[in-house]
């Protein structure tokens, strides 16, 4: 079964996602050069495994890399405001410099809760490295520390897209490209 024909309209293609995501990593390489110790990549799964994948490969950096798991949005479209942090890092990342990688910022709910928690487990610096930023949604206004980025792969328009690691009650994620669903497909 192909889900392509679920697509109404493709917003990032393969290509221009292996471009954008080789200018991110050669911007993250050069900001975090050199450093005395490896940088912490923590992806936030599911929905940044493809993004983290692709990134990890182009930094010119020595990375580790852990993962972490808040869930907010269970199958619907809408988040619930209230993410709770359903697994946590392996990795100790007190004094390290950390990237948080997401698929998407949407209403920020979820990325303001996990820049939290790992300041509070002391990590050094915690920037963001988000493949796409959706602001028209923000409700919560996340702030980094001072030595904190946030790096961001396109400004998304105000759908709800899938595709590159997003879901809609859990398919789509392996579509190579970014997409809006068709309505009838929303249930
Ligand atoms: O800015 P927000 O409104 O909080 O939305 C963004 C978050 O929502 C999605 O994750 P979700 O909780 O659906 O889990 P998933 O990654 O497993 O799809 C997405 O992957 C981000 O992590
Ligand atoms: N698509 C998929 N998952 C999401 C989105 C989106 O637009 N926003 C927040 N989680
Ligand atoms: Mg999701």
């Amino acid at each position: 079964m192909s889900l392509d024909s679920h697509i109404e309209s493709v917003l990032w293609t393969p290509d221009q996602i292996a471009a954008r995501v080789s200018e991110l990593a050669a911007q993250i390489s050069a900001d975090h050069s050199p450093l005395s110790e490896p940088l912490v990549l923590v992806g936030v799964a599911t929905g940044a495994f493809l993004f983290l994948a692709d990134l990890a490969r182009s930094l010119r950096l020595p990375v580790t890399v852990d993962f972490i798991r808040a869930e907010s949005y269970g199958s619907g479209t809408v988040s619930s405001g209230s993410p709770r942090i359903s697994s946590d890092l392996k990795l100790d990342v007190s004094g390290r410099h950390v990237v948080l990688v997401e698929d998407i910022v949407d209403s920020g709910s979820t990325i303001a809760c996990l820049i939290a928690h790992l300041e509070a487990k002391g990590a050094s610096s915690v920037s963001v490295c988000a493949f796409l930023d959706k602001p028209s949604r923000r409700k919560v206004h996340f702030q980094l520390l001072s030595k904190g980025k946030f790096y961001r792969g396109f400004e998304c328009p105000d759908y709800f897209v899938v595709g590159y690691g997003m879901d809609f009650a859990e398919l789509y994620r392996n579509l190579p490209y970014v997409g809006v669903l068709k309505p009838e497909h929303y249930k």
